[in-house]
């Protein structure tokens, strides 16, 4: 196996997005296999994409391709973008009621026009391999059984990766998204972290990240996190992926922290690409193989709860 953790010519240790969603997508294709022994079939994900953004679709693409190659069944769903509201929920609740499906996603952003709640709300709690319904958001809160939103599962995995056990560690998260910012405090929180939910109207931000053994940035905005707000020695756990104008006219794809100067303080840092991104599909898929096990009603597989958030 592929090293997490490796070193790089500055301060910082570079964390491998990659290296470590290959091991989670093994970790789910080895309970995938399980499943199937125990089910007579694979679990089965299906995936709702509705218009033509570019970046959705190759997420998609991604998806259903890695999906299939842990070994389950991957069943893709496109609607165009001019689609009535009431036929994307029909089509979830056609996919909640069929009983070959395992776990359901719907690509987000959905176009301009369509209620992305409604949309979200109608995924039955049992099949929401995302963890965002609200079933899934109370869960999470409670520290109940459920389904874990997939990138804050990955920056937990990828921050255990460097630090170990991460009791008593101070985070900070920048960023309130549902989707991220959120799920990630309530994440760290369970691992018995000391979490700060910083957003834009956060005073003298700079001041509240150097305080931070962990910081999660999650804002979306391309470079804000400077090399002087890291404490000397954090963990830099990078979620934004923004595409910026490069060279020649070419565009290329950065995260919400200056990398170069945060390599030079940080302790261990994700790149972008090739940090956090992976394992936002790594996590989907060990999800899929939990959502599969627990509607059957047989223990999720070993390898995979090893990988999950506790
Ligand atoms: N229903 C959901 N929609 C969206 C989610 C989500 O978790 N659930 N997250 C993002 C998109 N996303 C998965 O859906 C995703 C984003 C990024 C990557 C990734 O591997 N990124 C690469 C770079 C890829 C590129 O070249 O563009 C990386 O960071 O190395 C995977 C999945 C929003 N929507």
């Amino acid at each position: 196996m592929t090293d997490i953790i490796t070193s790089s010519d500055a301060a910082a240790k570079l964390i491998d997005g990659k290296a470590a969603a290959a091991a989670v997508d093994a970790a789910a294709a080895d309970g995938a296999r399980q499943i199937e022994a125990a089910l007579g079939r694979p679990p089965c994900l299906a995936v709702v994409l509705v218009g033509d953004d570019p970046a959705s679709q190759v997420y998609v693409r991604n998806k259903g391709r890695r999906t299939e190659a842990a070994g389950m069944r991957s069943v893709e769903h496109r609607l165009p973008a001019d689609v009535s509201q009431a036929d994307v929920v029909a089509l979830v609740q056609a996919l909640n009621a069929d009983d070959g499906v395992d776990g359901i996603l719907v690509q987000l952003p959905l176009p301009a026009g369509l209620d992305e709640t409604e949309v979200v709300q109608t995924i039955r709690p049992d099949k929401d391999v995302d963890g965002l319904t609200a079933q899934s958001a109370g869960a999470l809160v409670l520290g109940a059984p459920g389904m874990r939103p997939c990138t804050p599962s990955g920056s937990v995995f990828l921050a255990k990766q460097a630090l170990g056990d991460l009791t008593g560690k101070s985070v900070v998260v920048i960023g309130r998204s549902i989707l991220v910012g959120k799920p990630a405090a309530l994440l760290f929180l369970a691992e018995n972290c000391t979490v700060t939910l910083a957003h834009s109207r956060t005073q003298d931000l700079p001041a509240v990240c150097r305080q931070a053994d962990i910081v999660i940035a999650a804002v979306g905005r391309p470079n804000l996190v400077k090399g002087d707000w890291i404490k000397p020695g954090a963990c830099v756990i990078d979620v934004g992926i923004n595409r910026v104008e490069g060279e020649a006219g070419k565009s290329r794809l950065v995260g919400d922290v200056d990398f170069d100067q945060a390599i030079e303080t940080a302790g261990f840092i994700t790149p972008v690409p090739g940090g956090v991104g992976p394992m936002t599909i790594a996590m989907l898929l060990a999800n899929t193989v939990a959502a599969a096990a627990r509607r059957a009603k047989v223990s999720v597989p070993d390898s995979v709860k090893d990988v999950l958030p506790g």
